[in-house]
């Protein structure tokens, strides 16, 4: 879909618009000079425009087809129209205020104004590895939204076995003795319910039609046809639990877990084995949740499952669940959570908030947040650095290992605090 830049009221009224070609506007307030080298980012904004190549990203105002999402347009200039994208990823929330910057010539580092230190950082992606294996699917412009996760957070855990082997019973333990550190993926499936499943909490459960178009639209970060059922894991299933600070645990079957591993969200993935085979039908049968028919299905699907457990490169650990207390004991501790663990701990470390005002800057991979703060804290902790040169991922998961802390504004040189 296309349609030409002047048939299109893109005036801001804020003096934030920056014609084609120009560089974008900056405004820094009180940084010393040497911060600023390099810096291309606009600043309390409500939309930017950012210039890829042949193309100019417009990012903010409202969605066209949601009042309650970011807006992003394209204006092409080899073809002279604007173009709007398929956006997938989770969508940010409108901003009152942004910057933008560019980063590797594939995605776009947003800093939003008025946020905490947990939602301050997202990225357009423009030409990452996702997008441009989208783009041929869709046939369309197409950029994703991943939002940016400060800090090491601990990386997601993938559960993967034959069905009736006690994944479920092992999560649910976890889930149990670390209710605060832990949090579960639910997936859609199309699968009638069992009479002890509720709806939102085992799986959304969905129509075979639903789950095919919101596949279509880029809603998953996996899906898998199993035992005659679709299953699959929501980009917002994961980001749900990310979101509430826990780690996230999935449980999905193996073509799953290769998926997964296929993209960009990083985790640990262990494989749960039966002692035996006849033990794993044993157990399913006294399940006594699966008619005979399924049951023999769910058996000869786990044996093409077995044998995938030492596919090269796929599974991190592999356990067997013989004793279910000493497997549970095994899973605990290759999570390190060993004797001593405070079960109500917090997975992710939370940290303070972003002040209400910011603006930000750059060098190299260092994103500069000047905050204005209460007088009182002023001497101390203004300046904040954004730094970018670990981060890992991206969509269709989010973007990781973004580290933040306080910058000593005196200095010539911005310095983690190892440095
Ligand atoms: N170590 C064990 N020893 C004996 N029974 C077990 C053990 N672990 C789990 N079970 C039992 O086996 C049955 C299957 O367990 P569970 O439902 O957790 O399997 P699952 O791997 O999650 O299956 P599915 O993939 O079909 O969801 C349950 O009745 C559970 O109580
Ligand atoms: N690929 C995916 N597999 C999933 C997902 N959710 C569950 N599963 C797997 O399906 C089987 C059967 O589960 P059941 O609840 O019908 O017994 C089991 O192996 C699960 O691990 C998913 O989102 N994606």
């Amino acid at each position: 879909m296309g349609f030409k830049k002047d048939g299109l009221n893109l005036s801001c009224g804020t003096g934030t618009h920056t014609s084609m070609g120009e560089a974008p506007a900056f405004v820094v307030d009180d940084l010393p000079e040497s911060f600023s080298n390099g810096f291309d980012m606009k600043l309390k904004a409500n939309r930017t425009h950012t210039i890829v190549g042949n193309k100019e990203y417009v990012i903010g105002g409202i969605d066209d087809e949601s009042t309650s999402t970011i807006g992003v347009r394209i204006f092409d200039n080899s073809i002279g129209e604007w173009v709007i994208p398929t956006v997938l990823g989770t969508k940010p929330k409108p901003f009152e205020g942004h910057s933008a910057k560019l980063l590797k010539e594939d995605r776009i580092l947003v800093v939003k104004e008025n946020s905490n230190l947990d939602d301050c950082a997202w990225f357009l992606e423009v030409d990452t590895q996702f997008v441009r294996d989208q783009k041929k699917n869709f046939e369309t412009e197409v950029v994703a939204w991943s939002k940016g996760v400060i800090g090491d957070t601990e990386k997601p855990i993938v559960i993967s076995g034959p069905s009736g082997v006690g994944k479920g019973t092992l999560i649910s333990k976890l889930m149990k003795e670390f209710p605060a550190m832990f949090g579960f993926s639910v997936s859609h499936t199309t699968r009638a319910p069992r009479e002890k499943e509720t709806i939102g909490v085992h799986y959304h459960f969905t129509e075979r039609s639903v789950m095919e178009e919101e596949i279509k639209a880029g809603k998953f970060l996996e899906f898998a046809s199993v035992h005659g059922n679709l299953y699959g894991t929501s980009i917002e299933a994961v980001d749900v639990v990310a979101d509430a600070g826990k780690r996230c645990i999935l449980d999905i079957d193996v073509q799953g877990a290769r998926s997964v591993r296929a993209s960009s969200l990083e985790a640990i993935f262990i494989f749960i084995c039966p002692p035996s085979f006849e033990e794993l039908e044993e157990r399913l049968r006294a399940r006594g949740t699966e008619t005979e028919e399924q049951i023999q299905k769910r058996l000869r699907n786990a044996r093409a499952e077995l044998e995938q457990r030492n596919s090269p490169g796929l599974f991190d650990h592999i356990l067997v669940n013989d004793n279910l207390d000493t497997c549970y004991q095994s899973l605990k501790k290759l999570l390190g959570l060993n004797e001593g663990v405070d079960t109500t701990q917090k997975s992710t470390h939370k940290m303070t908030d972003l002040p209400i005002d910011h603006s930000a800057s750059n060098i190299d991979q260092k994103i500069l947040i000047n905050c204005s703060m209460a007088e009182q804290e002023k001497e101390t902790r203004n300046l904040f650095v954004l730094d970018l040169s670990s981060i890992k991922g991206g969509a269709p998961a989010r973007t990781r290992g973004l580290k933040i802390y306080a910058a000593d504004p005196s200095a010539d040189c911005i310095n983690g605090p190892n440095s």
